[in-house]
């Protein structure tokens, strides 16, 4: 390897001259070498060289497997150990000084016990491996908005994964020495021992510990661990957000451009709303959308009260199954070349396969590397994902470079429910609209482990990713109502309601663009709409269903307002906030009463 690589007998020294802010970093790594007794350490600065020479190495030790050079250029498979495929929500720790801090929606542990049990796991845990220090940058590196950390792992995957996913190398290392502040994430695969496996957080300190997982969400320390649960408890603390949210730019035929921003919980179509490609009448007329982010929304407000928002990643960690020509084409574009596919089957030409790619080709191997056999499950695990530059993406926006972020016109709150919830509807102001994401609920899906398809409340898709107490992170979503301030219009869209058949109602994927049309035609005040208890639904004729097959049964559920259901629906809303206890705001608390009694007339 042809980067600087440093012997444990001497001390690590970072570049950086004497005395330089790398000081603390520089001893936080002489720390953690100390701790985790590792042969070599490695100081990553982010370069093709250092790349090439990582991915050589994981390929002699069967950690990648290259695929298909004619078909997929540069492109790699790797296939995780099988306990390890998703995040694990039930092994997730926020341990913040008071446990009322965390909240009810984490679980918790004091700072100390937490860092003795990690400590504890850590310790030796890399003789004979490796030490990396990936030093990152989440968002533009010129950015006010943006936020550096450093990643400590024994893992060539991780290291690799990190440089498409952030900023990652020497330029994140510079605004380090330049800022002297960074998130501190130690990371080590362990033994892959799902006994011995925990995702840690000190949001007090900065500082996430990960033990015994080398999956995406689990060990990619920048993205879940650093960009949502730290960042969202330091944004609550500087007057900011740190979402779970796409964030898309809709070109109308006039040139126009509105950003919105759209939290769903974990596979529930972030990625394909945010790479969506217009219906052909539309296209022709000259809509487009443009992506500014797939998963992470970092948003602020600008001096003209509007709030701006970054990506503060540099790549898409995407689920790969159900991504074709036909439902995601930017997706399928964007992962042809230089991509890390992980847990997907392979074709007898060592293709890339999954369910849904509707290619016409079979897989031969499954996912585990056996040969695939459909009675033993599908070829691709579930949450089988790819990791890819957001610059290969046809439909990247330019404005997702810009340091100054991008205005957000509308935010938009959904989840998967088989039943009652409408295609779409639109919150009368800011604290109604806060409480339609406090109070959103979705069945859960293959991203975490556990039971698919139970219907939980996950607000505002934050539920595993909020590093403090809800009731704490909905008080700050309602300041931002102030004097001044120029909010969004807030919606909630449900793109997976259910017919008597089972099957999905709204064919949804490109057709989407006829909600995101009037969202926009409601916030320039030009589409009309009906008001019912739960909010502004459109009207038969508001949304523009020229060519759109639909059923009666379809119509009727997918616009219609159910009264009995939504009656039952704030009841256990109303309990829901009541699990918060006092701190629980009372305007939430007050329009939930207010709605649940206009319920009742
Ligand atoms: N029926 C239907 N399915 C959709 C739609 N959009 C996405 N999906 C499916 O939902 C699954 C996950 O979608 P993604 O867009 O990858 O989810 P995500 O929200 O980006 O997920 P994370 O990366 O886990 O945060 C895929 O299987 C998609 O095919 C839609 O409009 N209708
Ligand atoms: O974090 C991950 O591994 C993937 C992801 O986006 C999610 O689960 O929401
Ligand atoms: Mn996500």
């Amino acid at each position: 390897m042809n980067a600087i690589s440093h012997d444990v007998s001497k001390p690590a020294v970072a570049p950086g001259s004497e005395g330089s802010r790398l000081a603390s970093l520089n001893a936080w790594v002489a720390e953690v070498a100390a701790l985790t007794k590792p042969d070599a350490i490695h100081w990553c600065d982010g370069s093709d060289a250092e790349n090439a020479a990582l991915i050589a190495q994981m390929q002699r030790d069967g950690t990648l497997v290259k695929l298909n050079e004619q078909t997929h250029p540069d492109s790699w498979l790797h296939r995780s150990h099988p306990d390890d495929v998703a995040r694990v929500e039930h092994l997730t720790f926020v341990c913040t000084s008071k446990q009322d801090d965390a909240g009810p929606n984490n679980h918790w542990m004091s700072p100390s016990d937490g860092h003795k049990q990690m400590d504890a796991l850590f310790d030796g845990c890399m003789k004979g491996r490796t030490m990396y220090v990936i030093p990152y940058c989440m968002g533009p590196i010129d950015s006010p908005l943006s936020r550096c950390g450093v990643e400590i792992t024994d893992s060539p995957y991780v290291v690799a994964n990190m440089r498409i996913m952030t900023r990652m190398g020497a330029p994140a290392l510079a605004r380090i020495e330049r800022e002297g502040k960074f998130v501190r994430g130690l990371h080590s695969i362990g033994e892959l021992d799902p006994e011995r496996r925990f995702i840690m957080h000190f949001p007090e300190e900065l500082t996430i510990k990960s033990f015994g997982s080398g999956y995406g969400g689990n060990a990619l320390l920048g993205k879940k661990c650093h960009a949502l649960r730290i960042a969202s408890y330091q944004a609550r603390n500087e007057g900011w957000l740190a979402e779970h949210m796409l964030i898309l730019g809709l070109e109308n035929p006039q040139g126009e451009t509105h950003y919105v921003a759209a939290a769903f919980p974990s596979a529930c179509g972030k990625t394909n709303l945010a790479m969506l490609i217009p219906p052909e009448g539309y296209r022709a007329d000259g809509w487009k959308v443009w992506t500014v982010g797939d998963d992470i929304c970092w948003m602020r407000p600008g001096t003209d009260g509007r709030l701006y928002a970054i990506n503060p990643e540099a790549g898409f960690f995407g689920v790969a199954p159900g991504t074709s020509e036909k439902s995601n084409p930017n997706a399928l574009a964007s992962i042809q070349k230089n991509t890390i596919f992980t847990n997907v089957g392979v074709t007898a030409d060592n293709q890339p396969w999954w369910e849904g790619l509707d290619n016409g080709q079979q897989p031969v191997t499954d996912w585990r590397g056996s040969a695939y056999d459909a009675a033993k499950g599908p070829a691709a695990h579930p949450n089988s994902r790819f990791t890819v530059s957001a610059k290969q993406c046809p439909s990247y926006s330019e404005q997702a470079e810009n340091p100054a972020g991008v205005p957000i016109s509308a935010i938009v709150f959904g989840g998967r429910r088989a039943s009652l919830v409408p295609l779409v509807f639109e919150a009368r102001d800011w604290t109604h609209g806060v409480l339609v994401g406090a109070a959103m609920g979705s069945e859960t899906t293959a991203a975490a482990t556990g039971a698919v398809g139970v219907m939980r409340r996950d607000p505002m898709a934050m539920k595993p990713f909020c590093g403090y107490n809800f009731a704490d992170y909905f008080s700050h979503w309602l300041s931002f109502d102030k004097d001044g301030a120029k909010l969004p219009k807030i919606f909630h869209v449900n793109w997976f309601r259910k017919g008597d058949d089972g099957k999905f109602l709204w064919p949804g994927f490109g057709e989407n663009l006829r909600v995101l049309e009037w969202m926009i035609q409601r916030v320039k005040g030009e589409a009309s709409s009906v008001e019912t208890p739960i909010g502004h639904l459109p009207a038969e004729g508001d949304l523009n269903l020229d060519g759109v097959k639909l059923s009666e049964e379809g119509r009727a559920k997918l616009f219609g307002f159910d009264h009995a259901g939504w009656q039952a629906e704030f009841a256990s809303i109303g309990e829901y906030l009541d699990e918060y206890g006092p701190r629980m705001p009372q305007a939430l608390k007050d329009e939930q009463q207010r709605i649940a009694k206009a319920l009742s007339n």
